[in-house]
Formats: C-alpha cells, structure tokens, sequence
C-alpha cells in the first residue's frame, strides 16, 4: 500500500490543509463559531487566574501554620473553598463550550464538504471517476468527526498558552532570575524537535490505517447491499476470506502505528518527568548562591512553595504541550485526509463549474408549473463527438453528429460493452467527450430532460416521495421491490413529471413486452421525445432514428421506417 501523493507529515503542506480548513470552521465575524470561540478564551483565561490564586494557598498555609494564626488559618480556609468552587465551575464550563464547539465545527465543516461534494454530479466524479481518493464517505463521516474531536479538545489547552506562558515566565524571571525562563525555554525547544522527530512517522501511518479501516468497512457494506445475490451464489465462504484479509491488514496498520506511538510515548513521559526535577534545580540555584541567605527557615520554606509552584507551573504548561503531541498528530492525520479531499472536490467542482451551467442542471419540484427556462426545440448538439472510456482510454465512438429534437426519438442499439451507456453518460453531462462539442439546449427535469438509468434510483422517503422527487423515509425500497416493481415505478416517476424529452436506458429490460408498449405508448402520448437504449426489435417502432453502435469507433445512423403512428383519439 502507498498513499498516493507526497508522504502525510507534520509539514508545510500540514500548515496550508490545516489553515484551508480553518477558514471552513471561522468563516466569518461574528459567526458562532467565533463567539464561541471568544468565549472559551475568556473562561479560560479566569479559570488561570483562579488557578494562580488556587496555587499560592498553600505557601500561606506555610506562613499561617507556621506563626500558628488561628484566624488566619480559618479566613485562609473559607478563601481555598470558594475558589476551588470556583475553579471546577469554571473547569466544568470550559469542557462544556469545548464539546459544544466540537458539534459546532462537526456542522460548519460536513456542511462545507457536503455542498462541495452534491454540487453538479462532484459525488459522481468522485466515486466513479476518481481513484486517488479512498473511501470519501468515510472522510466526510468519521474523519471529520474525529478531527473536531481531538482538535477540540486541545482548544482550551492551546488559546491559553501564550497566555499562561507570558505570565508564569514573567513570575519565574521575578523569582529566579534569567536561569529559570532560560533553562525551560531550552528544555521545552529539545522537547519539541525530538518529539517532531517522533510524530512525522505516526502521520503517515494513521493516514494509512484510516485508508484500511474505510476499505474495511466499505466490504461489510458491499454484502451488506448485495446480501440476496451473494447468498444466491453462496458467497460467504469466500466473502468471510476476503473480509478477514482486509481485517487483517487493517490490524496489522494498527500493530505498527502503536509500535511508532512507543517512542512518542516514551518521550512525552521522559519530558514529563525530567520537568519536575528541574524545576527544584531552577529553585535551588539561588537558594545555593545565598540569595535568600537572611531569611529564616519558615520565609524559606514559603518562598520555595511559592516558587516551585510558578516554576512548576510554567513547565507544566510547555509539558502540556508536548503532551498534546498524540493529539496533535491525530489531528494532522485526519487533516491531510480532510485537506486532500477538499482539494479534489474544489478542483472537481470547478470544472464541473466551467462545463456546464448549474441552472440547467437544477428543477425545483414544487414550482414546475411555471415558464420554460430554455424554449426552442432541440434538446441535445452533437457535433463530430468522439468518446473514450475516461481511465482505459478505450475509443467507443468516433465523429458522431447528432441533433435529437422534438418529434425525433432516437434509439441506441449495439453489442454489450460497445458504449450506449456511455453514450448517455456524455448527454447526462457525467463524462465529457474526448473530441467534439455536446451541447445540451433544455434543462433538467420536467420542462426539460429527464433520465431514467439502468438502475433506478431511490432513496428514503416515502412512496410519493419517490414518484414526485424522483432522485428524495423509508429505508430499504431496494430491498422491497422487484426489479420490475423498480422499473414500473420509475415510469410512474415519468408520467408524474412529464418532461419533453425522456432518455431511456434499458428502462423496461425487467418487464414483459405487452407492459413495454403499454409504457413506451404512454410516453409518445404525452408527447414525450425519446432517446432510449435497448435490445429488442419491438421497440423500433416507438422511434424515428436508429443509432447502431458496431464498436472501436464505428457507428450507424438509419432511419426507421416502422414508427408507429398512435391511433387518433387513443388515450392513456
Ligand atoms: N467507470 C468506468 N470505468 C472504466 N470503464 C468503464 C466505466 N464505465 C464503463 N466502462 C467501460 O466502457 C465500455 C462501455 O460501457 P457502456 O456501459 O457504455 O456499455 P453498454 O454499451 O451500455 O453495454 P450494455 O449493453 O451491457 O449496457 C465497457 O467496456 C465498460 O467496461
């Protein structure tokens, strides 16, 4: 397996991804991200200050116990209460704007990548089209998820170390002299080049397992779609295989990618522990050099409470920072995922953009009955069109010149494999022809063009849904209906919308040929115009043309005598 690209790493690439997809989560002022935002900063920022004061209580506990001050002892007391009451308040509410940030980011950036990905037919090209893009669902689904997660949960964390840096620098310089800042500044820049040192290698690997976790999942779902043909021919021996081969190696990424994380361990918890012994060493360089020599033992003793908790303090913060390095490549992980599915969906986006208008492409349901955006009556230009398949390159038609306009049903015969579909595909604006120009000179939907694909689509919703919004809840229509049950209702579909033109592909393959005419009748008698692609005879005669496609480039168009003039007065 090699992820294709540069190698994912914590780089500039990292840099430019991550900033693409803070724009998503903080497009504007004030959006409530931002406010958000704002507000998690200002909880926070409180919380440090009650964390300072929390902080130095128990070198006045030294001074107060240490001078036995009954009522100084009690007033000390009630003071460490309320601001531990406080302290969690505050800490509870800065893990709530956290997780509500979390759902808030979640929204901004699917939302994001769902108008990217339904603009035109993006999802199309990207799933059939597309191969350097593994699994987009799964990006879109749990990627993004898991990147809100872990970045939100540093959010509090990270907005608040410049802060929190500044000030217990400055309180360790006015306690320690230049050695203390100096030496954890030092300490805390060798902890950030071993631990990048340490990371790079993680994000690639977690890169590469999430490619295998979709993958795996994405085979539980292939028989979870095909589970009547699969059992059909008793496929679940080889199946259980194949499955537990992607499991296998999706285990075998995890293996590896923990193996790494060892290291990354190893050195946060080095980090961690080598901190707390030197904040007694920043400490006890004064103390040794006779700074605070006429101080008496308890003042002493105070002094070095004090201190360590400010030296403590500010290596804890840089520690808190190393320590967010798992996060940190977890989130540059699902960044470089999110980020390259971004780039494809905004290059893919703008070349639908510039092939095709979007009002042609787009019909509002409830409002139909309203003026034909594109009069004239000629519904597709084909001129000296020549058509290959998009990844073999494999030529299927050559020069072909076509004008399908009202009154001149076109139909599509030839072999298996010879490009009928496909044909469709550069009308429907799918693919784009290799030479020529196709122009399509009507719209979408009622007033215009409508598709009925080899396969019928439908989705959830309920059984008017799926007449009137065509391509609009219940589940599992596939698995209620028969084929010809599907087929019939996409007719239904069309008699319900009643567009112009119908383009027809195999649209009646799974119904008798009595119930074919019967439709195809229908059809002409609403004045529809037909461009069908299918195999038998018997509906030559519903169309004006025939295009025999003969393969490698060659075609045949012929006129067809056998058009069938509808009976005067017969009605549907
Ligand atoms: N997404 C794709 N990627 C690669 N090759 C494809 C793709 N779609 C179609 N092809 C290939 O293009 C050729 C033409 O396919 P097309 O679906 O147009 O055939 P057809 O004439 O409609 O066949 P049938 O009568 O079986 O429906 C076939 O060889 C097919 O394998």
């Amino acid at each position: 397996f090699e992820v294709p690209g540069p190698r994912p790493q914590l780089d500039l690439l990292f840099l430019r991804r991550f900033l693409r997809i803070q724009a998503v989560l903080f497009p504007k002022w004030p959006s409530p991200n931002v406010l958000m935002f704002l507000t998690l900063l200002c909880v926070a920022l409180l919380e440090q200050l009650v964390i300072y004061q929390v902080g130095v209580i128990p070198s006045q506990y030294y001074e107060v116990l240490g001078n036995k001050d009954f009522s100084g002892f009690k007033t000390l007391t009630a003071i460490a209460l309320t601001l531990i009451v406080v302290n969690s308040t505050l800490k509870s509410f800065d893990q709530f704007i956290c997780n509500r940030m979390y759902v808030s980011w979640r929204k901004s950036l699917t939302e994001y990548l769902h108008s990217c990905y339904f603009q035109g037919q993006v999802y199309y090209s990207l799933h059939v089209l597309r191969e350097d893009i593994d699994n987009p669902d799964q990006r879109i689904s749990q990627d993004v998820e898991r990147f809100c997660r872990q970045l939100s949960s540093m959010a509090s964390k990270l907005i608040i170390s410049p802060f929190t840096l500044a000030y217990y620098t400055y309180q360790c310089f006015h306690s320690t002299g230049w050695l203390g800042p100096v030496s954890i500044f030092g300490y805390f820049v060798i902890g950030t080049v071993v631990n990048k040192v340490l990371m790079s290698p993680i994000v690639s690997k977690l890169v590469q397992q999430e490619k295998l976790e979709g993958d795996f999942r994405f085979k539980h779902m292939q028989i979870r779609v095909n589970a009547e043909p699969a059992a059909f021919y008793r496929a679940g021996r080889v199946e259980h295989m194949r499955t537990d081969r992607r499991l296998q190696s999706l285990l075998q990424s995890q293996r590896e990618l923990i193996g790494k994380e060892l290291w990354l361990y190893i050195g946060i918890n080095t980090f961690d522990y080598l901190g707390s012994i030197l904040s007694y060493v920043v400490i006890a360089i004064p103390i040794f050099s006779g700074m605070y020599g006429d101080l008496s033992p308890t003042e002493l003793s105070a002094l070095v409470s004090k201190n360590a908790f400010v030296s403590i303090y500010l290596i804890s913060c840089f520690s808190q920072l190393i320590d967010l390095s798992t996060t940190v490549t977890d989130v540059a992980g699902y960044t470089h995922r999110i980020g390259e599915l971004q780039e494809t969906l905004l290059s893919l986006g703008r070349k639908k953009k510039a092939n095709y208008s979007e009002a042609k492409d787009s019909w509002d349901l409830d409002n139909h009955a309203g003026e034909d955006p594109m009069p004239g009556n000629t519904a597709f230009l084909l001129e000296r069109v020549t058509l290959s398949v998009p990844s073999s390159g494999k030529l299927l038609i050559k020069d072909l010149s076509l004008r399908i306009s009202q009154g001149s049903s076109v139909m599509i015969v030839g072999n298996t494999g010879t490009g009928k579909t496909s044909l469709l595909r550069v009308l429907g604006g799918l693919w784009e022809s290799t030479q020529g120009s196709v122009e399509m000179l009507t719209c979408f939907g009622p007033h215009g063009v409508v598709f009925l694909p080899q396969r019928p689509f439908f989705t959830d919703g309920s059984l008017r849904d799926q007449v009137s919004q065509g391509p609009a809840a219940r589940a599992g229509w596939y698995d209620v209906l028969s084929p010809g049950e599907m087929q019939r209702l996409s007719f239904a579909r069309l008699f319900y919308l009643q567009p112009r033109y119908a383009v027809l592909d195999e649209a009646t393959s799974a119904l008798t040929e009595e119930v074919e005419h019967e439709l195809y009748r229908v059809c002409l008698q609403l004045g529809m115009t037909l461009v069908s692609v299918g195999h038998r005879a018997s509906l030559e005669k519903f169309h004006s043309w025939i295009l025999k496609l003969h393969g490698e480039g060659r075609w045949e168009l012929t006129r067809c005598e056998k058009m069938k003039q509808l009976p005067a007065g017969e009605e549907c």
